[in-house]
């Protein structure tokens, strides 16, 4: 049963005492945070007044072990938003407890940050999609969640959250909107979708029974990330936004010949980042509309 040592290594206080040591080594203050899924570190090159800290280094932070996930904190600016990035994560498939896979969305709380940009690599389910295409993350099916493998199981923290976290609005319906808004701004239209993304455990890439199962219940791409970040992030009153890139198609058919595999992932999120980086950029730099009346605007769209 869930007892406290579950959670002896990500209580409050540890999350605090990591906490302290980052506002005590860097006068860097973010309010944006963003998670580099697969292949995506790029996405934290072009900050400027850079300050970087290796996972390795800071007491109680887990350590990435995938290729494609490298494993610094950068903390910095984009235009005059003051961010961090996670330039790799970690996953439930490492054999991370989850209430460590989201340890660092609650330092990113203890900071300030406001708002978290999750990215991720994900195999699409959806006809339609291609490879490279953008999918903002709607909604999110939380599989392993099903089978009692949550990030939020065991005694509720109150300084962190409530217990019984809304999650039918995780996802910011404003932040969505502006990131399609930029995405056509940028020319970006006939690849940005808007779907429902799933959470499987991995590390193997998914059967065609479980694909096709995964369709019928309504997933337009799957991963093995993301979901727990989301959710202790919405938990601790973070806007969230979510953003998939669809790094390969997952086989429906037993009949096609496409076999899921990391290097595909790497190679696509190679081929998007600088897309994906522009995305992001313009993005948080038009980040103030979200506070205006520039919304509405949008909205009617
Ligand atoms: O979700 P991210 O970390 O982007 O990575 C995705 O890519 C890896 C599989 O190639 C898995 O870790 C999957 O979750
Ligand atoms: O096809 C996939 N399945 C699960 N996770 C993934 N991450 C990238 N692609 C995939």
């Amino acid at each position: 049963m869930h007892t406290k040592e579950k959670c002896c290594c990500c209580s409050f206080e540890n999350v605090k005492e990591t906490t302290d040591w980052l506002l005590s080594r860097t006068r860097h203050r973010p309010k944006i945070a963003v998670v580099c899924g697969s292949g995506l570190g790029i996405l934290a090159d072009g900050v400027t007044n850079k300050q970087t800290f290796s996972y390795e280094d800071i007491p109680n932070f887990p350590v990435s072990t995938v290729p494609g996930h490298e494993g610094r904190l950068v903390f910095g600016y984009v235009k005059d938003k003051a961010c961090v990035f996670m330039q790799g994560r970690v996953h439930l498939y490492e054999g991370y407890t989850l209430c460590k896979v989201t340890y660092p969305v609650r330092i990113f709380k203890l900071m300030g940050v406001e708002t978290i940009i999750v990215t991720n690599a994900s195999g699409g389910l959806c006809e339609d999609y291609k490879v490279g295409d953008i999918m903002i993350i709607k909604d999110h099916i939380n599989l392993p969640g099903f089978a009692g493998q949550h990030p939020l199981c065991g005694p509720n923290d109150e300084r962190f959250g409530i217990r019984f976290p809304c999650m039918s609005d995780a996802y910011s319906k404003d932040l969505r909107k502006l990131a399609l808004s930029v995405g056509s701004d940028l020319g970006y239209s006939n690849f940005i979708r808007e779907g429902v993304y799933c959470m499987v455990s991995g590390p193997n890439f998914e059967t065609i029974a479980e694909a096709r199962m995964l369709h019928i219940l309504g997933s337009d791409s799957v991963g093995m990330s993301t979901v727990p970040e989301v959710t202790v992030a919405k938990h601790a009153g973070l806007r969230v936004l979510g953003i998939s890139l669809i790094t390969n198609k997952v086989s429906l058919d037993y009949s096609r010949e496409e076999k899921a595999n990391h290097e595909e992932v790497l190679e696509t999120g190679q081929m998007r980042a600088e897309m994906l980086q522009k995305l992001l950029q313009t993005l948080i730099s038009r980040y103030d509309q979200l506070d205006s009346n520039q919304m509405e605007s949008l909205n009617s769209h």
